[in-house]
């Protein structure tokens, strides 16, 4: 069986790297230089890094040269979160040599640009799946954007590679993964799925990895990271056993 991938993250807002709770705006608590945090991770054994421009997906500006320079130190794959919603800010995110980006709002709000690059860019481009209950969540989860299970389904046929999953109750709270989220999402789907927010201990990472055979690939982890609850060594190690 496949091991599960982590994602350590590093959300990035006014310069900083922070975590937010629900992902709401105003939540920040500041854990200092992204590229600092970003390295640590890279030193710790991290195969990924998921890296979010907050203030892009707020709409508060951004901090895209900060972004592609944190993007181009890692010899790590990153995926990139935040704002990507047309040609511009798509051709600047896989121009920091990023592997893949994930698109949020754009895949609400335009989704004919959104099949029109998942045919350009195929595995490049993965799709968040934001949701409170099964609704979907836009423009930095402020806004609903229409039933989680209608877009999927719009997605898979138009050729989505893969989803990144938050249930935004658990956001940078601690409180564990939703499981039944992914186990549904996973059944609606033939595409791996990425496990996003709440993570809380080992044990949450191994319950995670118990749906792998069910579609769930990797796992970003967050705020217990920042916290302490655990190191990335062992997250890495909890995962390969
Ligand atoms: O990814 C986004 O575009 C985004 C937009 C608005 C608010 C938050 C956003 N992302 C947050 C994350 O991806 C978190 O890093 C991730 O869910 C980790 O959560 P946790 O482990 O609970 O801290």
């Amino acid at each position: 069986m496949p091991k599960l991938e982590l994602l350590p993250a590093v959300d990035v807002r006014d310069g900083q790297a922070v975590r937010l709770v629900h992902g709401e705006s105003g939540s920040e608590t500041s854990y200092g230089s992204p590229l600092e945090a970003a390295l640590a991770w890279q030193s710790a054994g991290a195969e990924w890094l998921h890296l979010v421009d907050l203030d892009a997906a707020f709409g508060t500006g951004d901090n895209r040269t900060l972004i592609a320079e944190v993007a181009g130190a890692m010899e790590i794959k990153v995926e990139l979160s935040g704002g990507i919603r047309d040609d511009a800010s798509l051709e600047a995110a896989l121009a920091t040599g990023c592997r893949r980006v994930n698109l949020g709002t754009a895949a609400l709000e335009t989704p004919e640009w959104v099949a029109k690059v998942i045919a350009e860019h195929g595995d490049k481009i993965a799709v968040g799946l934001d949701v409170r209950g099964t609704t979907l969540r836009g423009r930095g989860w402020t806004r609903d954007g229409g039933d989680l299970y209608e877009t999927l389904a719009r997605l898979d046929s138009e050729g989505c590679a893969r989803y990144v999953v938050t249930d935004i109750a658990k956001d940078g709270t601690l409180q564990g993964p939703n499981l039944g989220l992914l186990r549904d999402v996973c059944a609606a789907t033939d595409r791996p799925v990425v496990a996003s927010g709440g993570v809380s201990s080992l044990d949450d990472l191994r319950a995670i990895s118990l749906l792998v055979p069910e579609g769930v690939e990797g796992a970003i982890v967050g705020k217990a990271l920042y916290a302490k609850a655990f190191t990335l060594e062992e997250a890495l190690k909890a995962v390969a056993a």
